[in-house]
């Protein structure tokens, strides 16, 4: 059998850690090559062992490839398909690791001519740093890796592509496209507008900044470490995945408001039942995953 030819287009933190975690398991077994847009960061991502070659043209590096990686930030995923496909050799398979999936899954559905395979998935894992150079082999390891079932490819590519990605010692789970995007919303992209929020909070209050910062303890800095990730990727997050974000940025809104509405009121039972509610349900999720997944 022929050597696995992998192409991972975007070896930033997912695409260079997907990239480590495959070469550390199949070692000469597998060919990576990998795409990126400066020299600089091919040379990082050869060094890291992230790929065995880079290339500056991304038709240069899909070129018989067998699996095409996609992780470049959401909005870059469609417009890279596009100018590859006609490279493309018959059978290959894409999959993706953007953070939201209807938008991208559905316009790629729309285009892939036959034989061309498409599996959509997100690891529910990374960092708030980004780049070739924040990511290591085990980021995926214990972590969840979703693989959304509706996207038409025939069950044997969807086996090859779960086969990959348990190569990375990932728990893999299967959503609908609709499912995930609902998700993702509540579990990841409405965190990290939150935490992006508390952050600027402190902006609207220029007078006490410094004073804040010297308070600023554990709590602080455990609900908004996640405010420094990448704003170009959280940019293109928030416009894909729009009405999600939207319906449970409008809850939020609603649950802050009744609170305000409590405080003023010194409301206390309303004020208690709310910190009751949610310590409740944390600690519920941490008994109930914690043999399973480190997610929380
Ligand atoms: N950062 C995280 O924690 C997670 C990110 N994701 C998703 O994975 C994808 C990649 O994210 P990261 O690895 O964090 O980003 P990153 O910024 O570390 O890496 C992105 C890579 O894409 C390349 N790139 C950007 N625009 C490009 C273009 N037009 N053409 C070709 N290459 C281009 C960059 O040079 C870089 O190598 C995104 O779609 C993101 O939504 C998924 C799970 C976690
Ligand atoms: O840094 C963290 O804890 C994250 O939440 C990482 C993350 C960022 C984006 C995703 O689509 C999935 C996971």
């Amino acid at each position: 059998m022929s050597k696995l030819h992998l192409a991972i287009l975007g070896v930033g933190l997912i695409g260079g850690a997907f990239g480590m975690a495959l070469k550390n398991k199949l070692g000469d077994d597998i060919f990576i090559t990998g795409n990126t847009r400066t020299q600089k960061s091919i040379d990082n991502a050869e060094r890291l062992g992230a790929i065995d070659k880079g290339y500056l043209d991304p038709i240069e590096c899909v070129k018989g490839a067998d699996i095409i990686y996609l992780s470049t930030p959401v909005l870059q995923i469609v417009p890279l398909v596009e100018k590859i496909l006609p490279h493309l050799k018959k059978g290959a398979i894409l999959t993706d690791a953007g953070s939201t999936k209807s938008y991208i899954a559905r316009q790629i559905m729309n285009m892939l001519p036959e034989n061309i395979y498409y599996v959509a998935g997100h690891p529910m894992t990374g960092r708030e740093k980004s780049g070739v150079t924040a990511a290591n082999k085990d980021l995926f390891k214990n972590k969840c890796y979703v693989i959304v079932k509706d996207t038409k490819a025939p069950a044997e590519v969807l086996q090859k592509v779960v086969d990959l990605i348990k190569l990375t010692e990932a728990n893999i789970t299967t959503l609908t496209l609709e499912e995930h995007d609902r998700c993702a919303s509540i579990i990841s992209h409405i965190p990290h507008i939150v935490a992006a929020g508390l952050v600027n909070l402190l902006d609207k209050n220029p007078n006490d900044l410094e004073a804040c910062i010297t308070l600023a303890g554990g709590g602080f800095k455990d609900t908004t470490r996640i405010a420094s990730s990448n704003a170009d990727m959280w940019a293109d997050v928030c416009i894909s995945n729009a009405e999600p974000i939207i319906e449970h940025l409008s809850q939020l809104q609603a649950i802050f408001s009744n609170m305000i509405t409590a405080i003023a009121k010194k409301d206390r039972q309303t004020i208690h039942d709310y910190f009751v509610e949610s310590k409740t349900r944390r600690d519920m999720i941490l008994e109930e995953t914690k043999d399973k997944y480190d997610l929380i």
